[in-house]
């Protein structure tokens, strides 16, 4: 049985010192592929930053309402049903409601 064949290294980078480094062709591809698919993480998280940002705007307004009527921050057959809804993300959505429970405090 042989050996699979060694890539080539075949693309030349340059590292930070000057110095010039090997890469296989496929390395770099799938390198690239890292690059391309953490643009789009990034876009993804500043997308949900703005949103949570509008998020804490409207429970903050809400606040303001309680806060005329008297009514206590925290509802808790309200956070059920967001709880509920989140999914498999319950816990990223503890968090976000713990942020806009402080937010109607302040
Ligand atoms: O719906 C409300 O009453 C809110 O204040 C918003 C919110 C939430 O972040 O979803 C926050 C605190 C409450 O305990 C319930 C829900």
């Amino acid at each position: 049985m042989s050996l699979p064949k060694p890539l080539k290294p075949s693309v030349q980078l340059k590292a930070n010192n000057g110095d010039v480094s090997l890469m296989t062709k496929q390395k770099f591809d799938y390198m690239s592929e890292i690059e391309r698919l953490r643009a789009r993480i990034d876009e993804i998280d500043e997308e949900i930053i703005r949103l949570l940002r509008e998020r804490i705007e409207v429970a903050s307004r809400i606040g303001e309402v309680k806060a005329r009527l008297g009514l206590p921050v925290v509802d808790e057959g309200r956070e059920k049903v967001v709880l509920e809804r989140a999914g498999e993300f319950r816990q990223v959505f503890e968090a976000i409601i713990r942020v806009s429970r402080d937010v109607q405090r302040v």
